[in-house]
């Protein structure tokens, strides 16, 4: 892995949302269109603060989370719910928010057909930005959960439901294979935990670790 430290967050975050916006560019560029895909949890939103101030074409921007946990949007616990407050607003209030979440269905299991049915003309991703827990699950894949094998395969499916202890809800997942096809990767962790966790993540198999998936080909950027 490619690993970056800075010297504070906020040094971070701003050279983070940098190459993020750069790469952006680079893609609708090259391809008239880009997909970003990015992470829920307590660490990305002073990213998506910057980056929502972009100027970027947005509207030929799809954004996509890494995954869901399955909860309705107004719920605290929702990580559509934190794009719409942090990235999709300001100039970023034009790009196509992909819905990894349906209104309306108990368990994710009924809606992923039409959620994966959604997503697919977006892909591959662009640019991939992760987050990672210190027991280093990104996305919802989580060390021991219960569809974790079948995430992890090459030919899994776009999307997958999962269900481990340390999730508390059920989640909906972008799979390995669609992490690992992403064009650009980046991993944004901080803290004395996390990267004790992803550089312990280097030696282990990657039902243990799963962040491996993508250790290989990912930019991991880091501040204290
Ligand atoms: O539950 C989640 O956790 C991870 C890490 O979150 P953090 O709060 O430790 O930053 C996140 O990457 C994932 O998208 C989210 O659903």
């Amino acid at each position: 892995m490619t690993f970056i430290e800075y010297p504070d967050r906020d040094f971070l975050h701003l050279r983070l949302a940098d190459a993020i916006a750069g790469q952006l560019a680079e893609s609708l560029r090259r391809d008239g269109r880009a997909t970003l895909s990015v992470p829920g949890g307590t660490t990305p939103a002073p990213v998506f603060e910057i980056l929502s101030g972009v100027d970027l074409d947005w509207g030929l921007i799809s954004v996509v989370l890494n995954d869901e946990r399955w909860v309705p949007e107004h719920s605290d616990r929702s990580n559509t719910r934190l794009l719409r407050q942090h990235l999709l607003k300001g100039k970023a209030a034009k790009a196509r928010l992909i819905p990894l979440y349906e209104a309306g269905h108990d368990q994710p299991e009924t809606a992923l057909p039409g959620l994966a049915a959604g997503l697919e003309p977006h892909l591959p991703v662009s640019v991939l930005l992760l987050g990672m827990g210190t027991d280093m699950h990104t996305a919802s894949l989580f060390p021991g959960a219960d569809r974790l094998e079948e995430a992890l395969a090459a030919d899994a499916p776009l999307l997958l439901p999962m269900r481990a202890e340390a999730a508390v809800e059920p989640r909906i997942t972008l799979t390995a294979p669609v992490l690992r096809a992403a064009i650009r990767i980046h991993v944004l962790i901080t803290g004395a935990a996390k990267r004790e966790a992803i550089e312990r993540a280097a030696s282990l198999p990657v039902e243990q670790a799963p962040i491996r998936t993508v250790l290989d080909q990912a930019e991991v950027h880091w501040a204290e």
